[in-house]
């Protein structure tokens, strides 16, 4: 999902951009302004954690574009591109190395497992996923 600040700073373009040239598969995609109860839904592991408040502040600040990419080791690929959730930990080359310094203004979130992207998937796009072949793939994976 691409933060509010994401898409303000007009890097929504970069961020699809990189995760299809590494040859991931998109089959989702929506801008939305979620619900703070949505938020709190999504970072419900993180209810307990001091900066919780500011969390949800921060992700109801304006619109995010939620999407899903498919692939061999998509949660594990994705967070690769991304980079550490504090950007000043992040090397160059990461999404959030390259272009932010805040852990609370990170530009983007990626779901940390299979698990746990499929129960993400169910709460951003309850009525699924678009199936369908992606060519390149034959040049992506080894035949
Ligand atoms: N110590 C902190 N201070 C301020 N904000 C924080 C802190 N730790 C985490 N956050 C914010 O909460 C988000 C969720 O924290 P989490 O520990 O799940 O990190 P993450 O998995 O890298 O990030 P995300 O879930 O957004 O992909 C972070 O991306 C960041 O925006």
């Amino acid at each position: 999902m691409i933060k509010p600040d994401g898409v303000q700073r007009g890097l929504v373009g970069e961020i699809i951009s990189r995760f299809e040239r590494r040859g991931l598969k998109l089959v989702a995609i929506k801008v939305e302004s979620p619900s703070k109860e949505h938020l709190e839904k999504h970072y419900s592991d993180l209810a307990s954690k001091p900066f919780f408040p500011s969390l949800i502040k921060y992700m109801t600040s304006g619109p995010v574009v939620a999407m899903v990419w498919e692939g061999r080791g998509a949660a594990s690929l994705g967070r690769q591109l991304l980079g550490q959730t504090n950007p000043t930990a992040s090397a160059p080359g990461t999404i959030r190395g390259d272009f932010c310094i805040d852990m609370g203004s990170n530009l983007i979130h990626g779901s940390d497992s299979q698990e746990s992207a499929q129960k993400e998937i169910d709460l951003w796009f309850p009525n699924g996923v678009t199936e369908y072949q992606l060519d390149s793939a034959k040049w992506v994976y080894e035949q």
